[in-house]
């Protein structure tokens, strides 16, 4: 659909809402997950590390980009699901919503590949505490990339582009969703923070190029510019398969200080996120107001062409 713009209704707000959340404090769990080839495996795993996560008092969990299947062009279609039609066709999201329904959490599924019709995305499921299937995120920004002798990576090659950022609200606050190479582009999560998201998670599997020049730094300049919190989730590294994961999963809060991460090895971290902190850094270094909307503007395209955007 062709935009009709109204500039003066999508101008990001110079001072951001911030909706009350339904709790304030509480515990996140990122899980940096082995990934093997047997699918079935993939799942299982995964299905434990939530439910120790849950058992550890973690109300809500984060998955790792490409939890069910190893990271490469070739196996995206053998992996793929069918997300929409659930059931058998989509055994790795069943799991995710059963668990979420058993334990009462909310679950940020990583993501996995998704069949829809002739075409494949890399999507992240949200699933509620009833179990419910809460937003699905897909890919916006596809990972093509070309250093000479080092990283080349054409995810264009099998995959499609998602064509909306996600918000979703949870039982654990308002949250933006983008998946690894998403976290690049600033717009996107100033377009989350304008719609008063209190948290961004980003399932991603960074590389050992890019992951330590520009992972931490990434996740830090998001937080400090939004004022709120970034987590991210990546696959425990396999140094055997062909595409090797950074790790460092990491929870950054919104001053842009790192308050847990860890190496490379499959690990949970378990953190707790306080919202009240978020009021604080804004009320302390008030820059959200300080913006120069005379001078310069953001416009939130995705909510000028709908109507239930928030
Ligand atoms: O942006 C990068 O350097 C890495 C991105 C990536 O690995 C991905 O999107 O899967």
């Amino acid at each position: 659909m062709e935009a009709s713009f109204k500039p003066e209704e999508a101008r990001v707000p110079a001072a951001l809402p911030l909706p009350t959340p339904p709790v304030t404090k509480f515990k996140i769990a990122l899980c940096q997950l082995s990934v093997a080839t047997d699918k079935e495996r993939n799942i299982a795993h995964a299905q434990q590390a939530i439910e120790d996560a849950a058992d550890k008092g973690a109300q809500l969990i984060l998955l790792p980009e490409i939890w069910n299947s190893p990271y490469s062009n070739d196996s995206f279609p053998v992996y793929a699901e069918d997300i929409d039609a659930g059931g058998d066709a989509s055994p790795s999201t069943r799991m995710l919503s059963e668990v979420s329904r058993s334990r009462k959490i909310t679950i940020i599924g990583g993501s996995i590949p998704e069949r829809s019709g002739d075409k494949l995305y890399n999507s992240c499921c949200v699933f509620g505490t009833d179990g419910k299937l809460l937003a699905k995120h897909r890919k916006i920004h596809l990972f093509d990339i070309d250093i000479p002798g080092k990283m080349t990576f054409k995810e264009s090659r099998t995959l499609t582009a998602g064509e909306r950022p996600t918000i979703v609200d949870t039982e654990v606050g308002r949250i933006g969703i983008g998946i690894c190479y998403d976290i690049r582009f600033q717009e996107l999560a100033a377009i989350y923070a304008a719609r008063g998201a209190h948290l961004l998670c980003y399932p991603g599997a960074f590389n050992m190029t890019t992951g330590p020049l520009h992972w931490e730094l990434l996740q830090r300049a998001r937080a400090a510019d939004c004022q709120l919190y970034v987590a991210t989730c990546s696959p425990a590294r396999d140094g055997g398969s062909s595409y090797v994961a950074w790790g460092h999963s990491t929870l950054v809060g919104p001053f842009g200080e790192v308050l847990v991460t860890t190496e490379h090895e499959e690990t949970t971290l378990i953190a707790e996120i306080d919202y009240s902190v978020i009021e604080q850094r804004r009320t302390y270094l008030p820059f959200q107001k300080q913006r120069r909307g005379d001078l310069y503007q953001l416009v939130d395209v995705d909510r000028l062409n709908s109507t239930g955007a928030k």
